[in-house]
């Protein structure tokens, strides 16, 4: 097992962050500007995250804050479908939105996100929204990076991850770098590098982690800083180029699955759903990142991040097609 987990929780794996609805070009292959019809899904990064954990049999939860309104309703009401519990989920009371993503899909391989984040319900979840009586429920406590860039969600993060490590929770980071939160480079710089040496496990690409370190960094330098704190396992990912996972005793590569690209984004969360559902079931590093790999190859290829997550038997059935890795 590449790491434990506390047993006897009711919680696999609880996520905190944003809470939002995607938007994602229906007309696609053209420019937003042309682009005149949208489908509305769930979406923000730890969300997708809760509901791929969920379709592959995790018992997952969310704390998050959403408006009081017809979006947050939405958000709410698809996850309690897909059965991700929301009890953790506060209803912001001060009018704050329910952030809005339009994605732009111009053609495979040329993807963007316009976020409209100003003032969101998301970045008002506070310390007192957070219940240490949840925390201690779960196995695991994803914190995705959004959530670090304004207070009081910054403050409400950083305290959730304080009850985590007190109650033998697995704080896993992801960075889930979004541009327009923040108001300097500086920002990211320090409050990535604070939660990361908190966390047993931190996720991002190498982007991410060059804009944590402050400019362009290698990933075993990487690794090697953040052993010196908490984390054990450092993962980062380079897009069709596969991606590495550093323990202390060494690294483990693995390629990404090839596919029929709709589009880029969701494959992070796709990702992170599958590694952390690897790790909980005990299977080895090299299996739980080749799982990661095959649901990020299958979420690209569809049009949503979070009604595409697959369920297992869909990334058993790929792994099984490319013969990699063998069983662990
Ligand atoms: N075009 C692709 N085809 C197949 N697999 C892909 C593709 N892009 C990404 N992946 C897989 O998804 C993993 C994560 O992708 P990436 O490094 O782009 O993360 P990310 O930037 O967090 O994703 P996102 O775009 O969802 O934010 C990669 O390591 C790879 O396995
Ligand atoms: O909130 C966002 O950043 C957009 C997401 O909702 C979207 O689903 C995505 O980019 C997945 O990573």
């Amino acid at each position: 097992m590449v790491l434990s987990f506390a047993s006897d929780r009711p919680f696999d794996l609880v996520t905190l962050g944003r809470a939002c609805v995607d938007l994602n070009a229906f007309d696609y292959n053209r420019p937003l500007e042309e682009t005149k019809t949208f489908v509305k899904y769930v979406g923000g990064s730890p969300t997708n995250i809760a509901i791929g954990a969920r379709r592959l049999g995790l018992r997952t939860g969310i704390i998050a804050k959403v408006s009081d309104d017809a979006m947050g309703r939405f958000v709410v009401s698809f996850l309690q479908q897909v059965g991700v519990d929301t009890s953790a989920i506060v209803i912001d009371r001060e009018g704050h939105k329910t952030g809005l993503a339009f994605t732009e899909i111009k053609s495979p391989t040329e993807c963007s996100i316009l976020l409209y984040r100003d003032d969101v319900a998301d970045l008002y979840l506070s310390p007192e929204d957070i219940t240490e009586d949840y925390l201690r429920k779960t196995k695991v406590l994803l914190i995705s990076g959004t959530a670090l860039a304004k207070s009081p969600s910054r403050e409400a993060a950083f305290y959730a991850a304080e009850l985590a490590r007190r109650h033998g929770v697995r704080l896993v980071f992801e960075l889930d770098y979004r541009p327009y939160t923040w108001k300097s480079l500086y920002e990211p710089m320090v409050y990535y590098t604070l939660m990361a040496r908190l966390a047993d496990v931190v996720i991002g690409t190498r982007e991410e982690y060059d804009i944590m370190e402050g400019g362009p960094g290698q990933d075993e330098a990487t690794a090697s800083q953040l052993f010196v704190h908490a984390p054990s396992l450092v993962v980062v990912k380079h897009g069709v180029d596969g991606s590495i996972a550093y323990t202390r005793e060494g690294a483990v590569k693995v390629q990404a699955f090839p596919a029929k690209v709709l589009k880029t984004f969701g494959a992070g969360d796709a990702y992170a759903s599958s590694f952390l559902y690897g790790l909980l079931a005990g299977h080895t590093l090299k299996r739980a990142l080749a799982m990661a790999s095959a649901a990020a190859a299958i979420v690209v290829s569809r049009h949503s991040s979070s009604e595409a997550m697959p369920a297992l038997e869909e990334i058993e059935s790929l792994l099984s097609e490319h013969c990699e890795p063998s069983r662990g």
